[in-house]
């Protein structure tokens, strides 16, 4: 019989992994980059006008949309028909979130693991709602992350016909990567549900990194939720593990 000092020194088993992906999809806002925040921040001065309170339960539903989509959810949710159109909302949000975009901030992990993954020769791409020319705003103090993908597929590419929970998009970045890549060798990471559902529909699997004010009910459907990028084990997913 094994005696409890055996037992303690003996190596943990090792986990089997839940899959084993080869290429992973980034989603940018709010996963790579902290920008949700100056979304928030703008519909919530926006809103005070009417006299109404910016909540969570309509952040779930806009976030990780395209633009358009987003603007028609705001103005529908918040009762604003005929007072505000989409397209009036859309453009007077435009100046605030540029002049906020660029001062956007890397979110904890993401770093590491993608350089970690780029290390490893993981192909990567990022799979972003964003358009064109927010994303040049947003990067433009970041572009160091973006050069270790293999590409990067927006909300306005022609291939993007409908947005996030759409599977267009992760499909789109799946057909990019070299050689032939099934859905279920792709592991995507996002912060929305829309982009959870949107990876779901693809047939590919979901990490979800959630804002911790998003109510939980939002998480069903991931494959695993974690806090922060940090606390991936990407050797769970059949990548090569940190060394460190
Ligand atoms: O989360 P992303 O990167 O798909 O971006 C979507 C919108 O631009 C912001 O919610
Ligand atoms: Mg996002």
């Amino acid at each position: 019989m094994a005696s409890a000092a055996d037992e303690g020194s003996a190596a943990a088993p090792t986990p089997t992994p839940r899959a084993a992906v080869s290429h992973v999809i980034f989603d940018m806002d709010g996963l790579l980059l902290d920008t949700e925040g100056f979304y928030t921040e703008v519909q919530e001065r926006i809103l005070a006008r009417y006299g109404k309170v910016f909540d969570w339960s309509l952040k779930a539903k806009m976030m990780g949309k395209k633009a358009a989509e987003s603007a028609r959810i705001f103005v529908d949710e918040c009762g604003l028909a005929g007072l505000l159109t989409p397209e009036q909302f859309l453009e007077e949000r435009e100046g605030m979130l540029q002049e906020l975009f660029p001062s956007c901030a890397v979110l904890p992990g993401a770093l590491r693991l993608i350089h970690h993954l780029h290390a490893n020769g993981v192909p990567m791409a990022v799979a972003t709602g964003s358009h064109k020319r927010h994303f040049a705003l947003k990067t433009q103090n970041h572009k160091e992350m973006f050069t270790l993908m293999h590409h990067v597929v927006m909300g306005d590419d022609p291939d993007v016909k409908t947005g996030k929970p759409s599977p267009d998009i992760f499909l789109a970045a799946m057909r990019r990567f070299e050689g032939k890549v099934e859905p279920s060798n792709c592991l995507v990471f996002e912060d929305a549900p829309s982009g959870v559902a949107a990876a779901k529909n693809a047939g590919m699997y979901a990490v979800m990194v959630p804002d911790p004010r998003l109510d939980v009910s939002y998480h069903k459907g991931a494959d695993q939720v974690l806090s922060s990028l940090l606390d991936f084990k990407p050797d769970e997913w059949g990548l090569p593990p940190f060394k460190d």
